[in-house]
């Protein structure tokens, strides 16, 4: 069972992944692309990924921007190490 991290933790942690941010008990990013395709290429990437790992996003696409939402659901929609690993793993699908 994931166990919601704190406050400072979550901090900690998003020092190492640009553009993240914490917000209502989630973490969040905007990625912009130069197309639609491209955006949708991405968040296709990130399905692949968010399978592999048994952990989902909430995915918010309009044109060449996506939106990503983090949290984890089995842990009362807070957010935890699970949601730090994907976003991790986002950010490394994204150049
Ligand atoms: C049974 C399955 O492992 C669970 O429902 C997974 C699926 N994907 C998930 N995604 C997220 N974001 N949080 C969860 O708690 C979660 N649980």
């Amino acid at each position: 069972m994931a166990e919601p991290l704190s406050d400072n933790k979550i901090a900690d942690e998003l020092g190492s992944l640009p553009g993240w941010e914490h917000a209502n008990d989630k973490i969040s990013k905007e990625f912009s692309f130069d197309n639609f395709r491209d955006a949708v290429a991405f968040i296709n990437r990130i399905a692949f990924e968010a399978e592999e790992q048994v952990h989902h996003p909430e995915i918010f696409n309009v044109y060449n921007t996506v939106n990503i939402s983090l949290s984890t659901h089995d842990a009362g929609g807070k957010v935890t190490g699970k949601d730090i690993t994907l976003a991790k793993t986002i950010e490394s699908l994204y150049n």
